[in-house]
């Protein structure tokens, strides 16, 4: 049995995933952590030292300014991290990487498969279609922090892999200039109660590709972190991502 604390357990995704995680015998959430009102039947601390059991694993979805408690407490008591948050700084990322030397951590900013499909079809357009101009749209709910997505950014950087060159341009209001060649322009669209949908265009000469991925439920991302959790519970100390899981999965 996976004890699992899921971290942000009063937002959109932590609900979703601790509704998610009763629906199976292999795992059980323990507790929450979260710095908002505390309602529903799983018992939430706004501190992760204070809560009694030590779990297996901490899934995350709440905000960057959790991150230096989540691997504080990861580190010092040897529990794994999986990180979902997005709009994550350097100073998060190193540590991140500090707590991955003593821990396992997971990171991407989305636990959906779908995505990875898209990332791996965007990076092998970049290549063929190697003098297209590349730009990307997404579209997330009204609530959303930040901006760019982090999965807008996950996918120009993983096209940068194969276009080295590229350059990313978020906004082009002060912009007096035509399109350079070596840009990805990045647009974030908030509205409503969108989950989240990613397009990545590829336009040249009277040709357009799109890839395009769209959710309609957190479902999707919530599946994902329960493979995540399952993943990540079994993996020895290091830095893992989505790439990690998958491969795992075809062994
Ligand atoms: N990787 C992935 O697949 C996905 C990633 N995300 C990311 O997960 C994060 C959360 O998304 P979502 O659930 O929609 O957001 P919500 O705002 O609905 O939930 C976040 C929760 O975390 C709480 N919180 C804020 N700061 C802290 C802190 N320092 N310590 C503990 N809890 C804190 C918030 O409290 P309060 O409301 O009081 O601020 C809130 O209850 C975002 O960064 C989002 O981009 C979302 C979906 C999928
Ligand atoms: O905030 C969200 O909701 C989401 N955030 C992630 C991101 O920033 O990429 C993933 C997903 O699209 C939902």
């Amino acid at each position: 049995m996976i004890k699992v604390v899921v971290s942000g357990a009063q937002g959109k995704m932590g609900k979703t995933v601790i509704q998610l995680i009763r629906n199976y015998n292999d795992m059980k959430a323990i507790a929450g952590f979260d710095i908002a009102y505390n309602e529903g039947d799983l018992v939430i601390y706004d501190d992760l030292f204070k809560i009694p059991e030590i779990p297996d694993v901490i899934i995350d979805f709440s905000n960057p300014s959790a991150i230096k408690q989540l691997t504080d407490y990861a580190a010092a008591k040897g529990v794994a991290l999986a990180v979902g948050t997005t709009g994550l700084e350097e100073e998060h990322i190193e540590l991140l990487y500090n707590a991955a030397r003593t821990v396992p951590v997971f990171v991407s900013h989305n636990m959906c498969l779908g995505i990875s499909l898209l990332l791996s079809l965007a990076k092998q357009a970049a290549e063929i279609l190697s003098d297209h101009d590349i730009e990307i749209i997404e579209k997330h709910h009204n609530q959303k922090i930040d901006a760019p997505s982090g999965t807008a950014l996950m996918i120009a950087n993983g096209i940068k892999e194969v276009r080295k060159d590229v350059y990313y341009v978020y906004n082009r209001a002060d912009i007096r200039k035509k399109r350079d060649k070596n840009e990805i322009g990045i647009h974030a669209i908030r509205g409503g109660n969108l989950v989240g949908e990613h397009t990545v265009f590829f336009i040249g000469e009277d040709e357009t590709v799109e890839i395009s991925h769209k959710l309609t439920s957190r479902k999707v991302l919530a599946n994902g972190a329960i493979k995540v959790i399952r993943f990540i519970a079994q993996q020895k100390p290091g830095y893992y991502i989505m790439q990690d899981l998958i491969s795992s999965l075809s062994h």
